[in-house]
């Protein structure tokens, strides 16, 4: 994934500018800011659904399009409609042919493809139930195994831990990992919140308000580097393992306040 001088502006606002970055693969990059410094706005550059403002956007060396079998998606969790008809292995196969029934020798590839990825992510046991009657974590699960479904080389993450409890966290975001060292998927991965996965993330690109930096967590997630990039003073403290960040206010409101959203789709 290459980004070139690219900028994304809505109107006079300017979300990002000047943002050079190349992903490679394999690499885990963390996709931090507070609340609406374009981090979601970011990935749907990378989908196709919105276009850069000025610049240039590469994936695997060709320009982005929508519905490109190379990039995976996992969105913001929402939680199912429990009447929803569908089971955890309709939404799986989605993932493997769109909307589209294989039928004969294709069905029965596309049945196989199907039960490797619910093998893959823990959840044969419950892919025949509905799947609004699932926990989030289950319901995760089956989403990360969708987006696994194309065998992408980019894997777009937006928040895909929030709502989930600890154990949870760490199964999904160890089978994101496992992919990447697997398979050398690129993983994009928009949170809130870093420490739960500390440990995965190679790079950070942190953004606020229209500035950013990009670099290892050593360089990016200390006092003098956010403080800058706050224009105010920000506290980074570690403690056993895990950063505690004081004085982003916005950003450490939102995730220490992170509760399920419970909205329909
Ligand atoms: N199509 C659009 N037209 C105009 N403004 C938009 C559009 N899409 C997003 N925005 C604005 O751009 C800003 C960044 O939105 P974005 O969702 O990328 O932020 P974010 O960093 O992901 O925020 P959050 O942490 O709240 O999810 C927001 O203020 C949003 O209202």
């Amino acid at each position: 994934m290459h980004l070139e001088a690219a900028a994304l502006r809505f109107g006079d606002r300017t979300l990002w500018s000047d943002v050079n970055l190349d992903v490679r693969p394999g690499e885990f990059l963390a996709i931090l800011g507070p609340n609406g410094s374009g981090k979601t706005s970011l990935l749907r550059v990378l989908l196709g659904q919105l276009k850069l403002s000025s610049g240039d956007i590469r994936i695997a060396g060709k320009p982005v399009t929508r519905g490109n079998p190379a990039v995976g998606y996992i969105p913001q969790q929402k939680n199912l409609d429990p009447n929803t008809p569908l089971r955890g292995r309709d939404l799986v196969r989605m993932g493997v042919d769109g909307h589209k029934w294989g039928m004969g020798l294709r069905g029965r590839v596309i049945r196989q493809q199907v039960d490797s990825l619910l093998d893959a992510v823990g959840a044969t046991d419950y892919a025949d139930s509905p799947v609004g009657l699932l926990s989030g974590g289950e319901q995760q699960r089956l989403r990360v195994a969708q987006a696994l479904a194309s065998d992408p080389q980019l894997l777009l993450c937006d928040e895909p831990l929030l709502s989930l409890d600890l154990h949870h966290q760490r199964v999904v975001s160890a089978l994101i990992d496992q992919r990447r060292r697997e398979h050398d998927t690129a993983v994009l991965f928009v949170t809130h919140e870093v420490n739960p996965i500390l440990d995965l993330v190679d790079r950070v690109l942190y953004l606020v308000n229209g500035q950013f930096r990009i670099g290892t967590p050593d360089e990016v997630m200390n006092s003098e580097t956010l403080s800058e990039l706050y224009g105010t003073t920000i506290e980074v403290f570690e403690a056993a393992g895990r950063l505690i960040i004081v004085g982003a206010d916005d950003n450490h409101a939102h995730h220490e306040a992170a509760q399920p959203r419970g909205e329909l789709i």
